[in-house]
């Protein structure tokens, strides 16, 4: 697989709702929280429909610089078809639920990024021995969350960073993760942490960024890290 790098330092999944309570489109929250310093863009749209979907997609992608990757959740299809309309979106994130690695891979192609959550020891086994190239890992949830019903049980700090060390894969913390958590996460070996409300629902989405890339970079990178990326 030849994927180019990603910086998953600060790592901004997307919740129209939250962005909408805030009075603010997707697009305008994902503009305001790249001037913060958010490295890495996921759209996640659990209900909206195709059309709606790929249109976000298509918004962010217009606010977006180049060095910062958009990936698209679940959805290999408006990842495809953003890209044969010329957009560009780095790839696609999957969960144990979704369509498995190897089929988004045949679909995305060999130099797309494939994001993976994995939550157990089997899980992050599973994804670094697959066949399919996988990218990183999200693992979660780091603490309870709001954002997701149906969210792996809380790991705790403690817990994130058993899981991490077993992953060969970079790793990107998700769940209830707040700026104060990031020192330790890097600590831990986390590649990036991974945040919805924190930026999407903060009234001020670059200050928000601004948060977590200041609270990530006080800690150096680990050379294992650096292995990693
Ligand atoms: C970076 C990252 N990690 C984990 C997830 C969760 O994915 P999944 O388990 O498929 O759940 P949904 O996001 O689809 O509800 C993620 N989206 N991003
Ligand atoms: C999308 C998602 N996946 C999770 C997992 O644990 O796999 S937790 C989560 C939601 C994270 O939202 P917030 O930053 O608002 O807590
Ligand atoms: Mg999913």
């Amino acid at each position: 697989m030849t994927v180019t790098p990603v910086d998953l330092s600060v790592y901004l999944v997307t919740d129209a709702a939250q962005c909408e309570a805030r009075g603010r489109s997707v697009a305008e929250t994902v503009a305001q929280a790249v001037k913060g310093g958010v490295t890495a863009v996921q759209i996640r749209e659990k209900h909206t429909d195709g059309g709606d979907f790929l249109r976000t997609v298509t918004e962010v992608a217009a606010v977006l610089p180049e060095h910062v990757a958009l990936i698209v959740n679940d959805r290999v299809d408006v990842f495809l078809a953003a890209r044969a309309a010329g957009i560009r979106v780095s790839g696609v994130h999957v969960g144990q639920s979704d369509l498995p690695p190897s089929a988004v891979r045949d679909l995305i192609g060999p130099h797309a990024v494939l994001g993976l959550s994995a939550a157990t020891p089997d899980e992050l086994r599973a994804a670094a021995q697959d066949p399919a190239g996988v990218h990183h890992v999200g693992i979660g949830a780091l603490h309870a969350t709001r954002t997701k019903a149906d969210a792996p049980p809380s790991l705790g700090h403690d817990g994130f960073a058993r899981l991490a060390r077993l992953s060969d894969l970079p790793a990107v913390a998700i769940g209830g993760v707040n700026p104060a958590d990031l020192p330790r996460l890097r600590e831990a070996g986390a590649a990036g942490a991974a945040v919805v409300s924190g930026i999407c629902a903060a009234q001020d989405p670059s200050a928000a960024a601004r948060a977590y890339a200041d609270a990530w970079s006080r800690v150096p990178a680990r050379s294992r890290e650096k292995d990693l990326a």
